[in-house]
């Protein structure tokens, strides 16, 4: 647990670092503050004592004309050091604003170029990763963890960068004061320091704990709002609510140890304070009230007395600071461990981002050779047996068979979601598609499936998704095509109308429709429908359906289909076998439908109905 938790220290160190190295000029200007703001505080005793024993001298000069100026005075009258002091003061006025200003700008740059980093890494990974994660967590990553380290990455080195230096400086001048009184003071510091750094570790791995605990129930709470349609339509409100509060009661039982750690770190802090400033007088009286020095001890009293106090008080504030400061690392370093195991997380795939090959169109036949394909998440069940098979272009094709067959599977292949376990896909004539740079190809392959993905924007921003260089009037154009113009146009506010997050205020067909129109802007070279019109109604689906054969003319086309209406007028149909058989039969749908066999079957069962 021990050597866990330094990794997670060393982990927020070594993020905020990197930073703090680019940032070299910010990082400059922070340090600078704070050795000012260090050298202000050292200025309070050490002006003290020297105003204290100027008005002495002047005291004893007026009382007796032989007085001797006292040792260790520099010989400044106590007005000069007001004026010093005022200086000191102003100093430490500017110090505090700019460092609170920079590291305030620096806390932010950290945070928002570490959400900038998180986000590019969670569109760019590949789709298996998203198999086994909540929405929620991830949102946590981005937003909260990435605004916990940029809140302390400024706070945590200075207040350790401050602390230490208050410590030194403190226990300095108090040892410069009377290293007598200074080594039984630091002593008792020190003991309070162990004890506090004993509390620490203790709350801190508690703390940890909640941390992710909260991580958890924010995943539950968004995942829940993201189905709230399912929440609705089961009645079950009463039950995600108790479900809720149960797990609320596991976090509130979680911070019951944290509160008994937190209260001893209060209690050391606080109990420390008031043994640190009874321990001077302590110790001076113990020391000097025995009375064997004399002389000693009238010169600590009369010139020395309050400015070791003064000192002595700044050795006490660092205590303040690193129990804010401790309660900071523990967050920021869990968040620290989940910011970088997202970003070092590893694609399964290489979509060739930065180094693939560039087309510029989609040329000839896809050729899927000797392709052979396992799930990277469960490789142990074979979904596609090896098989060749080759997409000519201009060519419509439909997949059909049972569920769980791979019908989809081969989308997600096309799509490059996945890559065959075994043989290569072909495109271009002789090109690799693992080889091409992954979104030079998906320009020219238009995706259209049950679930059409509606952003949160207007109809101008939805339609131009993947072809933002498109015009206003191209996509009214395209939105006349789709038949979907008339209702846009019926809207307060046509086209600038915001369509709801997912499309919430769409029914399902005229979020198709909407889809529809993107590709029809899109003009794709390839075009895959993925049981496209299966969530719609049997009017809905016959009127998308032909705007989706309007479509599907003149291009390489692949339908996932479930529906007779879908695969009457395609080319060829392929038929997969259940149960990892892949292709079993392939046809048109006259050849088939009359030869004994597979599709036969389904569609005998009723399968391949109109109704289903
Ligand atoms: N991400 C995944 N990880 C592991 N197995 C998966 C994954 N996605 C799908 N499968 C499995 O692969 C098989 C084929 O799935 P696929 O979605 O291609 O079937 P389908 O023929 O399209 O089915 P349906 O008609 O029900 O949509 C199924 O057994 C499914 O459980």
């Amino acid at each position: 647990m021990k050597a866990k938790k330094i990794s997670k220290n060393t982990e927020f160190f070594k993020i905020v670092g990197r930073y703090y190295l680019k940032q070299w000029k910010l990082t400059i200007l922070i340090i600078s503050m704070v050795l000012l703001f260090a050298l202000t505080r050292i200025m309070i005793p050490m002006l003290t004592q020297q105003m204290t024993m100027s008005i002495i001298y002047e005291a004893n000069k007026i009382l007796n004309s032989n007085a001797l100026p006292p040792k260790g005075f520099w010989g400044l009258h106590w007005n000069i050091c007001i004026y010093i002091a005022l200086a000191v003061v102003l100093m430490d006025i500017i110090a505090t604003f700019l460092f609170n200003f920079f590291g305030y700008l620096m806390g932010r740059k950290i945070e928002v170029d570490l959400r900038n980093r998180i986000l590019e890494k969670l569109v760019r990974q590949d789709i298996s990763y998203y198999s086994d994660k909540k929405i929620g967590e991830l949102l946590t990553k981005v937003v909260s963890d990435t605004q916990v380290i940029g809140e302390w990455a400024v706070n945590i080195p200075s207040s350790i960068g401050i602390s230490i230096s208050q410590i030194f400086i403190a226990v300095a001048m108090t040892f410069i004061f009377d290293w007598k009184i200074a080594s039984a003071g630091f002593t008792v510091f020190l003991i309070i320091l162990i004890m506090f750094v004993f509390a620490y570790m203790n709350t801190v791995k508690k703390y940890e704990k909640i941390r992710l605990k909260i991580e958890e129930v924010n995943g539950n709470v968004t995942d829940r709002v993201a189905t709230v349609r399912l929440i609705k339509t089961t009645g079950t409100e009463q039950y995600e609510a108790d479900k809720f509060r149960e797990e609320h009661k596991g976090y509130y039982k979680l911070q019951k140890p944290v509160a008994s750690g937190l209260s001893w770190m209060l209690t050391v802090v606080f109990a420390g304070e008031f043994i640190i400033s009874f321990s001077a007088s302590i110790f001076a009286a113990l020391f000097y009230g025995l009375g064997n020095d004399p002389e000693r001890a009238k010169y600590f009293f009369e010139n020395t007395f309050a400015s070791y106090m003064l000192a002595q008080a700044i050795l006490i504030g660092p205590l303040y600071t690193l129990l804010n400061s401790s309660f900071g690392l523990a967050m920021s370093g869990v968040a620290a461990i989940q910011v970088t195991q997202t970003l070092n997380s590893k694609s399964i795939m290489d979509p060739h981002y930065y180094d693939g090959i560039e087309i510029n169109e989609l040329k000839g036949n896809i050729v899927f050779k000797d392709v052979e394909f396992r799930y990277p998440e469960k490789p142990e069940k074979l979904i596609l047996p090896k098989f060749n098979f080759e997409f000519k272009e201009g060519t419509s094709y439909a997949f059909v068979g049972e569920t769980g067959s791979g019908k989809s599977t081969i989308a997600r292949l096309l799509l490059r979601f996945y890559d065959p376990s075994n043989g290569e896909i072909i495109i271009n004539h002789n090109k690799n598609l693992k080889d091409i740079h992954l979104s030079s190809f998906l320009k020219y392959v238009g995706y259209v499936e049950q679930e059409p993905q509606i952003l949160f924007g207007d109809v101008f921003e939805n339609v131009k998704y993947g072809k933002f260089e498109a015009t206003d009037e191209e996509v009214i154009e395209a939105c006349k095509k789709a038949e979907i113009h008339n209702l846009i146009e019926s809207w307060p506010e046509g086209y600038k109308t915001i369509l709801g997050e997912r499309g919430f205020m769409l029914s399902g067909g005229q979020k198709q429709r909407l889809v529809i129109a993107r590709m029809f802007l899109k003009d794709p070279q390839l075009l895959i429908l993925d049981e496209a019109t299966s969530a719609l109604d049997n009017i809905v689906e016959k009127e998308i359906q032909a705007k989706l054969n309007e479509l599907m003319k003149n291009r390489t086309s692949v339908t996932i289909a479930h529906r007779l209406s879908t695969i009457k007028n395609v080319d060829e149909i392929i038929v997969l076998g259940a149960n990892g058989k892949g292709i079993v039969q392939r046809g048109t749908f006259d050849e088939l439908v009359n030869k004994p066999g597979h599709f036969k079957n389904l569609y005998d069962a009723g399968l391949m109905s109109e109704k289903n």
